[in-house]
C-alpha cells in the first residue's frame, strides 16, 4: 500500500482524539499534528469535561447516537482501567434537574448512559424551584490530563508533533497528501466557514471536596460538576461574545445560582476562573470535500463545530473522520 502523509490540524480535544485514532487504525499513514496552540492553553483544556448526552439539531438520531456510545465506551473503558488517574477519567453519577416537565421523560439516550431513572418525589425535594429530574451516571475528564495523555498515546502510535500557525491550507499541499482540519473556531478564517462563531463560556474551579454528584440545570446555564482534584461551577452561554477576560458579575452570578442549587459551596474555596469560547455551530461539521490546493486535488476531511460537546463528541466524530480518511488514503 503506498505511503500516505496526514496533516491534522489542531491540538483541541477533537484533533488530539482524530489524530490518535489515524495513527493508531493506519499504519500506512504518517500523521502529522500541527496546532497554534496545546495544552494548557486551547479551549478544550478548561472544559467542565462531562460527557453530556445532548440531542443535536439536524444530525440523524442514528449518526448522533453513534457519536454518543462510541465516546462514552471510550471513557469508560479508561475510567475502568489503570489509566484512569493518569488520563484524569472518571465516572460521575448525578441529577439534571428541570423548571418545567420535559416532554419526553425517556430521552433517547437513556440506554446509553449507566443506571438512567426519573428522580423521585422525594428527590426532587432539595429542588423545591424544580418540577422534574434525571438521575444517571456517566463520565467526566480532567481535560488538561486528558488532552497530554491523548498527545502521549498518539506519539507513542509514531504521531509527530508541530506547534506552528496554520494561515492558509495552501501552505499544507506540497507536504502532506490528506488534511484533516480539527481547528474549531478556527475554520471560521482557515476554511472561512462563516456559520461557525464563539459561545463564551466562564467556569470556576471551587474546593469543595465533600460534594460527589454532579447537579445540571437542564436550562444549561447553571452546572456543579466535582471532578477529582477540583469541583468546576458554572456556567454562562453568551453568543457571538469574543471576550475572553473574566467578568466578575459572571463569577457573582455564577456563585449565586450554584449555592441555590447547593448551599454548601457558600463555604467553598475559589480556586481559579476561567473563560472559553465554544466553537459553535448549528451542528459539527464532519465530512470529507476536496480543495484544490496549488493545482493538485487534496481531499481535506473536516471535523469542527463541537460547541459545547466537545468532550462528549470528540471520540466519535474521530471514529466518522478516520473512515473519511481511510477511503481517502485508499484511493
Ligand atoms: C466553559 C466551558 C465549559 C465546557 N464544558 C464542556 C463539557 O463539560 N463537556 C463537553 O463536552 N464540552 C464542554 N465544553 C466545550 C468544549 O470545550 C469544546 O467543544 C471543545 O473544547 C472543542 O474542541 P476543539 O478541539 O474543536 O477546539 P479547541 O480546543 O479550541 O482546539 C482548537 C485547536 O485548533 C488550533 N487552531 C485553530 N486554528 C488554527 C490554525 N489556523 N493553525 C493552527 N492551529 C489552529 C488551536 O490552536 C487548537 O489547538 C465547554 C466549553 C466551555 C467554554
Ligand atoms: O453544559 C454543560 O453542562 C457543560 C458544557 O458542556 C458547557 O458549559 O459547554
Amino acid at each position: 500500500m503506498k505511503h500516505v502523509r496526514v496533516a491534522v490540524v489542531g491540538a483541541g480535544v477533537v484533533g488530539l482524539s482524530t489524530a490518535v485514532c489515524i495513527a493508531e487504525a493506519l499504519p500506512h499513514c504518517s500523521v502529522t499534528l500541527l496546532a497554534e496552540k496545546f495544552s494548557p492553553d486551547t479551549t478544550s483544556d478548561g472544559a467542565a469535561g462531562i460527557l453530556w448526552p445532548v440531542t443535536l439539531p439536524d444530525i440523524p438520531l442514528e449518526r448522533q447516537r453513534s457519536w454518543l456510545k462510541d465516546s462514552f465506551d471510550h471513557l469508560l473503558a479508561i475510567a475502568q482501567s489503570q489509566h484512569s488517574p493518569e488520563a484524569g477519567v472518571m465516572l460521575s453519577s448525578g441529577w439534571t434537574i428541570f423548571k418545567e416537565v420535559p416532554a419526553n421523560k425517556k430521552p433517547h439516550f437513556s440506554d446509553l448512559v449507566i443506571g438512567f431513572r426519573n428522580m423521585t418525589d422525594n428527590e426532587m425535594k432539595r429542588f423545591p424551584d424544580h418540577k422534574f429530574g434525571h438521575a444517571f451516571t456517566t463520565l467526566k475528564c480532567e481535560c488538561s490530563s486528558y488532552l497530554l495523555w491523548l498527545e502521549k498515546r498518539f506519539r507513542k502510535a509514531g504521531g509527530q508533533v508541530e506547534k506552528r500557525k496554520v494561515n492558509s491550507l495552501q501552505e499544507l499541499s506540497n507536504s502532506y497528501d490528506i488534511i484533516v482540519n480539527c481547528s474549531g473556531l478556527g475554520s471560521k478564517t482557515l476554511v472561512g466557514d462563516s456559520e461557525v462563531y464563539p459561545v463564551r463560556g466562564q467556569v470556576l474551579k471551587v474546593e469543595a471536596p465533600w460534594l460527589k454528584h454532579f447537579i445540571r440545570d437542564g436550562d444549561g446555564k447553571t452546572y456543579i460538576y466535582p471532578g477529582i482534584h477540583s469541583v468546576t461551577i458554572g456556567g454562562t452561554r453568551q453568543e457571538d461574545d469574543w471576550r475572553l477576560e473574566v467578568d466578575k458579575g459572571d463569577t457573582q452570578g455564577i456563585l449565586e445560582r450554584c449555592s441555590q442549587l447547593e448551599p454548601s459551596l457558600s463555604k467553598a474555596k475559589v480556586l481559579s476562573e476561567w473563560v472559553g469560547l465554544r466553537p459553535s455551530r448549528k451542528c459539527p461539521r464532519v465530512e470529507r470535500e476536496v480543495v484544490r490546493l496549488q493545482g493538485r486535488s487534496v481531499p481535506v476531511v473536516h471535523n469542527y463545530g463541537h460547541g459545547a460537546w466537545g468532550v462528549t463528541l470528540a471520540w466519535g466524530t474521530a471514529q466518522d473522520a478516520l473512515g473519511l480518511v481511510r477511503n481517502a488514503s485508499m484511493k
